[in-house]
């Protein structure tokens, strides 16, 4: 099991940052710092590695991708996420100034990331061949769009049980070196959802994820090994009256950040679970955490890269991202090399059609539940549109996981909102009791001095 990497970049002051603010990081060393918040409170954080104002973007590499990039050549699932505030570095981090035709020294994770990639890959020639596939998707109000294809505009997540989570019928282009590979994702990337706000004139509305799949054949005993490496550029966490977002705007910043609190939901359920319970993971609740659930579920290696404004002005955005950074180092992960496979078997034709495979998982359904329980369950999948592909036994029991947890939790405000309808009932009760009770005693009272005042006049007539 290794825990996740988490860094924390601290970008140079923009223009717009006031100098007299100050700024709100102390260095201690290149794991630990103290962050000082507006109440000058102080917390010491410290990190598996701290990038300060003038970090080269060669150190960031080195330190957290590199070791990825290896182990995904080797067949070793990887993630790599630059997380932040919006205006707080993370494309910078990730494509710096420009993918291509940029000072070396200025270039991103991804350039590096490629280069890095296919050096190892020429170095490892002689004893297989490789095939590198590049895919990039943006999620953009909550829909999955193919970076390379923009036909293909809401692409569906599915999950299969030897290759994880699935972009079903995502555009990936074979691309046979680093020049090949940084075209492609220049024309991807000039598809991709940017805008204008208060805080950065060219802010990224998508989250956006680069997806290699990295297949190794070996040329000495035919096996076939995959590893997936990902990289996501997260969109902002904007707070609406800082960024002055309106409109449209506001819409996609609404969607952005419902969509980064479902990855901070997903981190606090997977780091908070007690070991002996099984916990329900949300990772249904946003295209986000979905795309991201193997990364999540650890299997895979993973590192985050906290980008951060060193300024007063913005230290409690700064904070909540350490201390998303902080959880997040909590996950455990324990990635494996991807199935291993003879090459002969992958070409083979599947001698089980899908017809046979639905009829194994509905027998096994079957041997679960009753008739009535199986009736329902494909009525609830239908009334919430949830779409499952049969031979994928996990994506049924995950959706049934769900639907469980959504109804519990609708049982549940069903009674809270019983209960206060019963205290709401008892409190209308005892007034209305009050108010009979107060007539009783005045009707009592009107009828002793009626009583009284006829046989004074009585008394006193006679
Ligand atoms: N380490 C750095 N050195 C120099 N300039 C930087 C650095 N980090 C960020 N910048 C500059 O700060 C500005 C905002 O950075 P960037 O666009 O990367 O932010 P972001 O976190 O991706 O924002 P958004 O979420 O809005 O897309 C850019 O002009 C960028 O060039």
């Amino acid at each position: 099991m290794s825990n996740v990497t988490v860094c924390a970049r601290f970008r140079p002051l923009s223009s717009k940052e006031n100098r007299d603010d100050g700024v709100c990081v102390r260095a201690i060393d290149s794991e630990t710092f103290v962050f000082q918040d507006d109440k000058d409170d102080e917390f010491t954080f410290n990190l598996d590695r701290v990038f300060y104002q003038d970090s080269a973007q060669a150190s960031i590499y080195d330190f957290l991708a590199l070791p990825i990039v290896t182990d995904a050549v080797n067949a070793i699932n990887g993630t790599i996420i630059t997380y932040g505030q919006t205006g707080a570095g993370k494309t910078y981090s990730m494509e710096g100034p420009g993918i291509q035709d940029c000072d070396e020294h200025k270039k991103g994770l991804l350039p590096r990331v490629v280069d890095g990639m296919f050096d190892q890959i020429t170095s490892s020639k002689d004893f297989a061949s490789y095939t590198v596939k590049l895919s990039m998707v943006e999620i953009y109000m909550e829909k999955v769009r193919d970076l390379l294809d923009l036909s293909k505009g809401n692409i569906q997540i599915k999950e299969n049980k030897t290759q994880g989570i699935l972009l079903s019928g995502v555009t990936e282009v074979p691309v046979s070196d680093s020049t090949e590979a940084l075209q492609l994702l220049c024309t991807g990337l000039a598809n991709r959802a940017v805008g204008e706000t208060q805080m950065n004139m060219s802010s990224s509305r998508s989250h956006c994820a680069y997806l290699f799949t990295i297949q190794q054949d070996s040329v000495t005993d035919k096996r076939v090994k995959t590893g997936k490496l990902i990289l996501v550029d997260l969109a902002g966490s904007e707070k609406a009256d800082k960024t002055g977002a309106e409109g449209k705007v506001l819409d996609e910043a609404k969607t952005i950040n419902k969509s980064l609190s479902a990855l901070g939901n997903v981190i606090n359920a997977l780091t908070s679970g007690s070991s002996s319970k099984v916990n329900h993971i949300p990772y249904r609740d946003s295209k986000l955490t979905r795309i991201l659930q193997d990364a999540l579920g650890g299997n895979s290696r993973m590192a985050l890269l906290c980008c951060c404004s060193p300024s007063n002005s913005n230290a409690s955005e700064t904070l909540s991202t350490l201390r998303f950074g902080m959880r997040a180092k909590h996950i455990k992960a324990s990635p494996r090399a991807s199935e291993v496979k003879s090459a002969k078997t992958q070409e083979e034709p599947c001698s089980v059609t899908k017809d046979e495979k639905c009829g194994r998982v509905l027998d096994k359904m079957k041997e679960r539940m009753s008739k009535e329980d199986i009736k329902m369950l494909e009525e609830v999948f239908i009334q919430e549109g949830i779409i499952f592909s049969l031979d994928s036994m996990e994506e049924v029991e995950t959706g049934y996981k769900d639907i469980v947890s959504e109804t519990i939790k609708s049982l549940e405000q069903t009674l809270e909102e019983l209960q206060l309808k019963v205290k709401k009932l008892e409190a209308e009760n005892k007034s209305i009791k009050e108010q009979a009770l107060r007539k009783q005693e005045s009707a009592a009272v009107g009828k002793m001095s009626r009583f009284i005042s006829s046989w004074y006049a009585s008394f006193f007539t006679s």
